[in-house]
């Protein structure tokens, strides 16, 4: 029997308070914050484009969302690879100005986003290779962790990991789960607590890339492994992938509220807002 992964968990997000309230523009006229080139009728890469670093806001994320929904109402495709176009960052996480002297309100539907988006790509059946081409931060991190297979360009300069610790923020528990998935609850508990940065050669003995490559190899090479999994059984691979994810997927599908108040109320507290407004200052500094 085919299970629909995406389909069966989808619509329990829809139940929920899930609507966003912002108004999206027409994806036509933001095409130029990301890029899907269709490779084969298998396969597809999708390049985010959204300078400097990538960050993550409500429109973005809501844009975004829209296109791997577009995805899944793809039968043929059975493949994405996700990767950046923007020079040495994949994507430097949730932008912080989303977060800092925020509403509620906002920040609300932010989240919801976000978890819109890790449920969408976490629990899709196709096969997603993220090709790393620069920092993978935060959110980044996250997203990175939640497809298939990671490849990241060999250059000891560019960093991989989730700092939030440093700022105040208790990592959401389906980011943690990721994580111990992908490396093990020890590296995980480490990773975490103690706001671990990684070169590509210390993520990859770690498990939390599994190949590195020089830049100019980092797209045909994810494109080597893509059309090998393509001729993997498809239901046989889905229902397998499922199987795996399932769990996991469930417990933030099934907490979405709490999840949201969470966030809210830690990024909402005085102490947390005034280690951004700091953070902003120093990346800005730079
Ligand atoms: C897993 C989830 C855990 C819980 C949830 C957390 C929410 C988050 O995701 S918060 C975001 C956390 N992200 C980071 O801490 C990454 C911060 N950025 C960097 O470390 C660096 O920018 C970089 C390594 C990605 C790139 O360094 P590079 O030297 O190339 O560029 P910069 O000069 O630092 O940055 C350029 C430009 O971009 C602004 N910026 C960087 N990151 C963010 C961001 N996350 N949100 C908004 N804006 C960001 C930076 O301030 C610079 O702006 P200006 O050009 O105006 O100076």
């Amino acid at each position: 029997m085919s299970i629909n992964f995406y389909s069966k968990f989808f619509p329990l997000i829809k139940k929920g308070v899930a609507s966003v309230p912002f108004q999206l523009r027409p994806l036509s006229t933001r095409t130029d914050l990301f890029n899907v080139e269709n490779k084969s009728e298998e396969y597809a890469i999708f390049r985010l484009n959204k300078p400097p670093v990538n960050s993550l806001n409500l429109e973005y994320l809501n844009l975004l969302n829209n296109q791997l929904d577009e995805f899944e109402r793809n039968p043929k495709l059975k493949g994405i690879i996700l990767t950046s176009d923007v020079k040495s960052t994949f994507s430097a996480g949730v932008d912080i100005l989303e977060m800092y002297k925020c509403e509620p309100k906002r920040l609300e539907a932010v989240w919801r986003a976000v978890q819109d988006f890790w449920i969408k790509l976490y629990g899709s059946k196709k096969i997603y290779i993220a090709a790393l081409n620069g920092h993978v931060l935060a959110l980044g991190c996250a997203i990175a962790m939640s497809c298939d297979y990671r490849i990241m360009v060999d250059n000891d300069k560019t960093k991989i990991g989730i700092t939030a610790v440093l700022l105040g923020i208790n990592a959401p528990s389906w980011v943690k789960n990721t994580m111990i998935n992908t490396i093990g609850f020890r590296e995980t508990e480490k990773s975490l607590k103690f706001a671990k940065i990684y070169n590509p050669h210390q993520a990859l003995k770690l498990g939390l890339i599994d190949e590195i490559v020089s830049s100019d190899k980092l797209l045909s090479r994810s494109e080597e492994v893509m059309k090998t999994w393509c001729k993997i059984p498809t239901l046989a691979r889905e229902m397998t992938k499922e199987s795996m994810r399932s769990e996991t997927l469930g417990k933030l599908v099934n907490n979405r509220e709490v999840d949201v108040q969470e966030f809210i109320t830690s990024t909402m507290d005085p102490h947390l807002q005034d280690n951004l407004g700091k953070y902003l200052a120093s990346l800005k500094k730079k």
